[in-house]
């Protein structure tokens, strides 16, 4: 069950760090990225729109639990003072008035939940911070679990491009149904899957980065499919928007590493957006995706997401194709 001021409160931080994170993209200087244990990217601003998303949720629904990506630890040390001083600019500047260092580290710090218990928010800040690097795409991602299962999804998408010719959208999925609020429109309006007659009219989308889902294997999967259309390429959850709302039916994460497991909060609120469009979302063995192991995937690898009618077929070529 969700309420109606968690969803409130959501779509708020979700808005607010999106604003942060666009008035960041393209200013980033020397020193405000760092790359992380795991070799994957970070700036000031993955720091700074997981500490808003903080604030928001707290500030309207007291103490939550939260599995967020960004980890205050990478922040400590006396060498990213000037990481950290930025993070703390970037807050104070998002939220009207001064804060200290101290308190925006207790925000981000909110997020180190270990994903299992019965009921918990997943976080990512900004998904595809590749795509946020190189000015692309990217999203924020924030998913409510409850007893395993997602309940809501809020994604921000501040440079997808709408059907309108505008940019930017924050599809938000609950109760039934997924909507998107494209940017500078007040009401949200209803998203569903596409529904293409046959698999060869179909479009695939998969990331821009090789090293996160195999190119190869997908073109592979897609010839044995009769799917003629070129790749639609994109960062971030901005793929389970795009398959929500019908700019492509089918998303394929195809694992690179034996081994790898996907993280909650790449996933999560995604994942929703495209059920309550009415697609359908597994891994790459059509296993539901299964939120009750921490902050990883740890029983499924790999993602398979379509508008519903052809999964079970593409599931099986996905299969053959993997195997
Ligand atoms: N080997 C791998 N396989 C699958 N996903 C990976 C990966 N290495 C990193 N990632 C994840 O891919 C995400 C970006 O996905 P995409 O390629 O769809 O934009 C990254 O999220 P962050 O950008 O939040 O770190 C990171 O968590
Ligand atoms: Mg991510």
């Amino acid at each position: 069950m969700v309420t109606d001021l968690e969803r409130n409160a959501a779509l708020h931080a979700v808005r607010s760090a999106a604003t942060l994170c666009s008035a960041a993209q393209g200013r980033l200087v020397a020193g405000e990225t760092l790359t992380k244990g795991d070799d994957s990217p970070v700036t000031v601003a993955d720091f700074a729109a997981q500490a808003v998303v903080v604030e928001a949720l707290t500030d309207r629904l007291g103490s939550i639990e939260l599995v967020g990506e960004e980890d205050p630890a990478d922040l400590a040390s006396d060498d990213q003072a000037s990481l950290r001083d930025g993070v703390t600019a970037l807050v104070s500047t998002q939220l009207g008035h001064d804060v200290a260092a101290g308190q925006v580290l207790d925000w981000i710090g909110v997020g180190g939940s270990d994903g299992r218990s019965d009921r918990y928010w997943t976080l990512d800040p900004i998904d595809g911070t590749k795509g946020f690097l190189r000015g692309d795409q990217y999203a924020i991602a924030l998913a409510l679990i409850e007893d395993g299962e997602v309940v809501l999804g809020v994604l921000g998408c501040p440079n997808l491009p709408n059907p309108d010719g505008s940019t930017g959208a924050v599809f938000v999925a609950s109760g039934g149904e997924a909507v998107a609020y494209p940017a500078g429109a007040t009401d949200p309006v209803r998203v569903g899957v596409a529904e293409p007659a046959t698999l060869a009219e179909a479009r695939f989308c998969e990331s821009v980065e090789s090293g996160h889902s195999s190119h190869d294997d997908a073109a592979e999967i897609a010839s044995r499919l009769g799917i003629v259309a070129e790749p639609y390429r994109i960062d971030s959850q901005c793929k389970y928007a795009a398959v929500a709302r019908g700019d492509a039916s089918i998303y394929l994460r195809l694992p690179t590493r034996p081994g790898y497991r996907e993280k909650i909060w790449d996933h999560a609120a995604g994942k929703f957006v495209v059920e309550q469009a009415g697609g359908v979302v597994t891994d790459v063995d059509g296993a539901s995706l299964d939120f009750r192991h921490g902050r990883r995937l740890e029983e499924n690898r790999g993602i398979v997401a379509t508008d519903g009618r052809f999964h079970d077929r593409v599931i099986e070529v996905v299969r053959d194709v993997l195997a």
